[in-house]
């Protein structure tokens, strides 16, 4: 059976978009979509993405991460999958659409998309590290220096370890540059590996930064390995909301693969 596909990216995390609005897709197949992400063995990608059908809101996100299991929310592939829709001819500017942590609403203009995100209340501050939930589970540590870090050997031995174990965390390594901007290397959960950018993660690392008063800013620039991104929020007591994640999202390229 022939697949078609379509491959988009943000900032470098890159991901495999299927439109599944027949839900003939087999996303049981942990398997297949393990190799379809596969950089060898299949099209390469840090996740794929369906888009499905969705009662009440514009389309459905349903986002596996490489090694074929569905994962928690992704705040780059979000955003790929606005301007996926967009290519599909589903929206035009702006979209509510329906993801594992909820609805999410979107503007996309000229590739840049502007993302909400959840809201965040419940921040963990710890003597090494932050961690917090934005979508999916974000552990946060910043450091004087993140050039020099083997964030793959590093970064897996915190996802691994106490107090994540087996269900795991992404791991962000961040070094401040001004006030308001700050540079992140991520180890990604389900890639198991360092990826060029986390859109949850840098949404974790902006709040995160901001709780424990390392800056006083609500718009922060953050610098990743496959370009820029920017996060805004609004601080209500103790909760973040109105919280945005916004950046260039970008179509590459489109094919059939057999499976
Ligand atoms: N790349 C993602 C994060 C994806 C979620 C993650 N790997 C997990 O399931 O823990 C992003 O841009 O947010």
């Amino acid at each position: 059976m022939k697949l078609h596909f379509y491959k988009y990216q943000g900032t470098g995390n890159d991901f495999i978009m299927i439109d599944n609005r027949n839900l003939s897709f087999p996303k049981t197949n942990i398997s297949l979509i393990n190799k379809l992400c596969d950089r060898r063995f299949g099209i390469g990608a840090d996740g794929l993405i369906l888009l499905e059908p969705s009662n009440k809101q514009d389309f459905k996100m349903v986002y596996f991460n490489a090694d074929g299991n569905e994962g928690s929310m992704c705040g780059n592939g979000g955003r790929c999958l606005v301007a996926f829709a967009k290519q599909l001819g589903i929206i035009t500017y702006k979209t509510t659409f329906d993801a594992v942590d909820g609805l999410h609403y979107a503007t996309i203009e000229n590739n840049i998309v502007s993302l909400k995100m959840i809201d965040v209340t419940e921040i963990e501050i710890a003597k090494e590290y932050t961690f917090l939930n934005t979508g999916s589970p974000h552990h946060i540590s910043f450091c004087k220096n993140i050039s020099t870090i083997n964030v793959k050997e590093v970064g897996s031995k915190i996802r691994y370890g106490a107090p994540y174990f087996e269900e795991g965390t992404n791991v962000n390594f961040v070094e401040q540059l001004t006030n308001n901007s700050f540079k992140v290397r991520t180890y990604e959960r389900g890639v198991e590996d360092e990826t060029l950018a986390c859109g949850t993660g840098v949404t974790a690392v902006a709040i995160a930064a901001n709780k424990t008063n390392i800056t006083n800013s609500n718009t922060i620039k953050i610098e990743v390995l496959g370009g820029n991104l920017e996060v805004s929020f609004e601080k209500k007591n103790t909760s973040y909301t109105n919280v945005f994640l916004k950046g260039p999202a970008q179509f590459v390229f489109e094919g059939n693969i057999t499976i």
